[in-house]
């Protein structure tokens, strides 16, 4: 099936160009967001949505550019609009989303005590895909980012794999493309420097170019332009356009 997708941003966690890199996923009834950062809240505004356009929430790990507007998100949905969606995550991430992340913010005696108080919280499995409308499944792959720092990428509908911030794992793209008919992949792209905590354009650019002509690459650093012409048959992602993948 066709995922319709529609990046909030597609900028690196420092960028100030591009906002965080944060997706809207559709269905006909159903707008799922992924991953909810600092930026987003801005993001939505200049797209002209309000928070109750958004039906579910899921994140893909706890550093601020993915995680950094869900105080927002949860303030809005439990005052203003009264409703608690759906928060979507792999089950280690929830203890320390509300412990490290969210609890300085949102606490409040007898009202806001634990995730729960604003979100339907829904643990994903890992390894194992899981529908959360008719047109959308999510399958979550645990994958490297930074050590003891637990972070999940997508396989989205059985095609498309989207990459949370990872390390280059060219084993695992080798893998979803020869055996699990992975058709489009949208990678995390760090331009330059050495990848100690991300995938680098230059990994990417070592993968067989048929792999790479499937490749959109996505939160990048803001002289991203420098590299329009040096990134092979990969294009850059862009913000706010709708893509049916
Ligand atoms: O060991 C570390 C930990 C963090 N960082 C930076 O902090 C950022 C946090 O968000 P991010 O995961 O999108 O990107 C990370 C990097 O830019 C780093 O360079 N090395
Ligand atoms: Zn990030
Ligand atoms: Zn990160």
């Amino acid at each position: 099936m066709t995922l319709k997708l529609q990046m909030l941003g597609t900028g690196s966690a420092f960028s100030r160009k591009y906002f965080n890199n944060n997706a809207l996923i559709f269905d006909e009834n159903f707008t799922l967001m992924v991953d909810c950062g600092v930026t987003a809240p801005t993001a939505l505004h200049q797209l002209g949505r309000s928070w109750d356009s958004i039906d579910a929430v899921l994140i893909t790990h706890t550093h601020a550019d993915h995680v950094g507007g869900l105080e927002e998100l949860a303030f809005q949905m439990k005052m203003r609009y009264q409703r608690k969606i759906p928060l979507y995550l792999a089950e280690p991430l929830a203890g320390p989303l509300w412990e490290h992340t969210l609890k300085g913010g949102l606490y409040q005696e007898k009202y806001i005590e634990s995730l729960e108080d604003v979100f339907t919280v829904i643990p994903l499995p890992v390894g194992t895909p899981a529908d959360l409308s008719p047109g959308i499944t999510v399958e979550l792959i645990h994958t490297r980012h930074i050590p003891g720092r637990d972070s999940y990428s997508l396989y989205l509908n059985g095609r498309v794999f989207y990459s949370a911030d990872m390390t280059f794992d060219p084993q695992l793209l080798h893998q979803l493309v020869t055996e699990r008919r992975c058709d489009t992949i949208l990678h995390e792209c760090q331009l330059e420097g050495e990848g100690q905590v991300h995938t680098t354009l230059s990994e990417l650019l070592s993968l067989p170019e048929e792999l790479q002509s499937n490749i959109h690459l996505m939160h990048y650093a803001d002289n991203m332009e420098q590299f329009r012409n040096s990134t092979g048959p990969m294009k850059f992602l862009e913000q706010h356009r709708v893509y049916e993948l």
